[in-house]
């Protein structure tokens, strides 16, 4: 994976100056996401404002440069022009049981579209059913997503989306994990008649090269992330070149990492979807006030207020922040060479 650099016509800044307005948060969130209970994140303050450093633990220094960069564009960069001054946001429902659907609905206010995790390990396509007809049954008029992250093989996710296809889907995002059979599900799918568009999420951001999805025909639309694909320019420049519609979605972001994705949102010449970045709703404790979630399903480029005093109260323990100090040391080192301008 090859880096890209947060501003190619300026010069990166040095590791010290990266440091000095560094902070590492670490925030519960309110149900496990994605397998995990907890997130970590380095906040970087810059000239231009908050920059969010938080890849995923696993992530190796190739992958996490391009969130360095990212997050260097945000806090010493800043955003490009929006053309919207306003995004609609749809709400994320965890792998929960149907149960808690409820509650985690009520947490969002007027979003019209819901994203729903499907395939999660140790469940079967019945409590994917089970979850999806719990959010219809909350939501009798909203637009349903899912995403199954890859899980299933291509079998598994012509049978589940046939399932499921009569929610009338918006997209199954990543219901397989590679481009070659996420093209092969579309060709299945079109040929059992069963009308459900596909959505590449990894194959995008985790790619080598996240224009192979159009290549091959493997999707309908991407998902785009902005500190996973290095930047919002970046992200910007990958959805002028895949040629499909985009949808911004959160890498279960802070609200400063949500903003980067707001200015993503508003900056895109076309934005037909809800954005998932709604997700400051799933963790417990935030950075920011006010937090940026949506209002009447909304979320609108604008001033972000880091609640910088209250940052040491989210302080992990000193290894973890040692950690990080010394992966944003590995990252930069890797922007900082030649082929990463
Ligand atoms: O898109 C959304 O509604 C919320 C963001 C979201 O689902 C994700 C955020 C971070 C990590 C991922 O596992 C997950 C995703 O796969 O899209
Ligand atoms: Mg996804």
């Amino acid at each position: 994976m090859t880096p890209v650099s947060p501003a190619p016509d300026r010069p990166l800044p040095p590791v010290a100056e990266l440091l000095a307005g560094a902070s590492v948060v670490a925030v519960p969130l309110r149900m496990r996401f994605r397998g995990v209970q907890q997130r970590e994140a380095m906040l970087l303050r810059g000239p231009a404002g908050w920059g969010e450093f938080a890849p995923f633990p696993e992530y190796d220094d190739a992958e996490a440069a391009r969130w360095l960069a990212a997050a260097i564009e945000a806090a010493w960069v800043g955003w490009p022009e929006p053309v919207r001054d306003r995004v609609a946001v749809n709400a994320t429902v965890p792998a929960v049981a149907p149960e808690l659907v409820g509650e985690v609905l009520a947490r969002y206010d007027g979003c019209a579209t819901v994203k729903i995790k499907v395939a999660q390990a140790g469940q079967e396509l019945r409590d994917d059913l089970d979850r999806v007809a719990a959010v219809r049954e909350h939501a009798p008029l909203a637009r349903l997503r899912v995403d199954a992250n890859g899980a299933w093989d291509v079998e598994q996710a012509r049978l589940a989306l046939s399932a499921l296809a009569p929610y009338e889907l918006e997209y199954a995002e990543q219901p397989c994990r590679s481009v070659p059979e996420l093209a092969r599900l579309r060709v299945d799918l079109a040929r059992a008649g069963v009308d459900v568009p596909i959505a590449a999420d990894e194959s995008v951001r985790r790619a080598d090269d996240p224009l192979e999805v159009a290549r091959q025909q493997a999707a309908d639309v991407i998902v785009v992330k902005v500190a996973p694909l290095g930047g919002v320019r970046a992200a910007l420049a990958i959805v002028a070149q895949v040629g499909l519609p985009a949808v911004v979605s959160s890498a279960l972001d802070t609200s400063v990492g949500i903003r980067a994705g707001v200015a993503l949102a508003a900056a895109l010449p076309e934005l037909d979807y809800a954005c998932g970045l709604g997700t400051v709703e799933l963790l417990e404790r935030d950075v920011a006030r006010p937090r940026l979630v949506p209002r009447a399903g909304l979320l609108a480029p604008g001033d972000l207020h880091v609640d910088e005093p209250r940052l040491p109260d989210l302080a992990p323990a000193p290894e973890r922040i040692a950690w990080w100090v010394e992966r944003l040391r590995r990252c930069h080192a890797l922007l900082a060479r030649p082929s990463g301008g």
